[in-house]
């Protein structure tokens, strides 16, 4: 079934510390948005690209999509000062019956899984990409440990997230109106009281966050995984 992704990347990237924006960082000599973007770009179930961006990169991002000739990006779009702002602009730009978010700082998502995830989305109007927790996670107030919590139920999410377009568009909608900020867009489901299924990812799927996050993406990039389609 075709989709419709929207691609928030007008962050500022300030835990990355690299002087600009981490879009623009380069992994084998490629803007980590060309990465992300090429996936959607060669997935034929993908009918078209919102991308949302800073205004004053327009410019930089204009090139970039001529110079890697991206035919699926048909809007871009103006971001927020939040992400979860620059994600609700990018889908009032959509028309598709199911729409994707994904982060422009997450370039190694497979397509295997977008297609697993859209599958989900179909069956359950909202679902997202996870992997189990590995670590054992400790809740801590001042450096003292308040508890150990039980891992058995805990993930970490990922993008992409796929949605039907309509209850994602009401789930910002109630956001705003309730003042309800959440870190990704399925929490504003979650807060509305819908469902959300998981579909497992991968650990490799990482975000650009900080420095380190650097030296994980040249080992991927460098490995069979880094190298595949799919
Ligand atoms: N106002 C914002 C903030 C974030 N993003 C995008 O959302 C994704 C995930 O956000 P994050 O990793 O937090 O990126 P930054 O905001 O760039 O980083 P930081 O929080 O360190 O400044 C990124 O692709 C980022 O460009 C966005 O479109 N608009
Ligand atoms: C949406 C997200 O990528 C899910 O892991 C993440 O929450 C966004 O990251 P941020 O650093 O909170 O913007």
């Amino acid at each position: 079934m075709d989709y419709q992704v929207v691609i928030p990347a007008a962050g500022s990237g300030k835990r990355m510390n690299a002087g600009k924006n981490k879009q623009f960082i380069l992994l084998k000599g490629k803007p980590v948005i060309v990465h992300t973007l090429t996936v959607f770009e060669q997935d034929p179930a993908c009918s078209g690209i919102i991308l949302v961006i800073n205004e004053k990169e327009k410019g930089d991002f204009l090139k970039l999509i001529e110079l890697y000739h991206f035919k699926k990006v048909k809007q871009l779009v103006a971001g927020g000062a939040e992400r979860q702002e620059s994600v609700y602009n990018g889908l009032k730009a959509c028309d598709s019956d199911i729409v994707l978010v994904h982060d422009g700082a997450r370039p190694f998502i497979r397509q295997s899984h977008i297609r697993d995830l859209v599958l989900s989305a179909q069956e359950a109007d909202a679902a997202t990409i996870a992997v189990p927790v590995k670590d054992t996670i400790k809740k801590a107030e001042n450096l003292q440990v308040v508890e150990t919590i039980e891992r058995s139920s805990l993930w970490l999410v990922q993008t992409p997230q796929a949605f039907r377009l309509s209850l994602i568009l009401s789930a910002h909608e109630h956001a705003v109106k309730h003042q309800f900020a959440g870190t990704d867009d399925a929490s504003l489901v979650e807060f509305m009281k819908h469902r959300v299924k998981i579909v497992y990812g991968d650990y490799t799927n990482i975000k650009l966050t900080t420095p380190d996050d650097l030296l994980f993406a040249k080992a991927i990039m460098e490995s069979e995984r880094g190298k595949s389609d799919d």
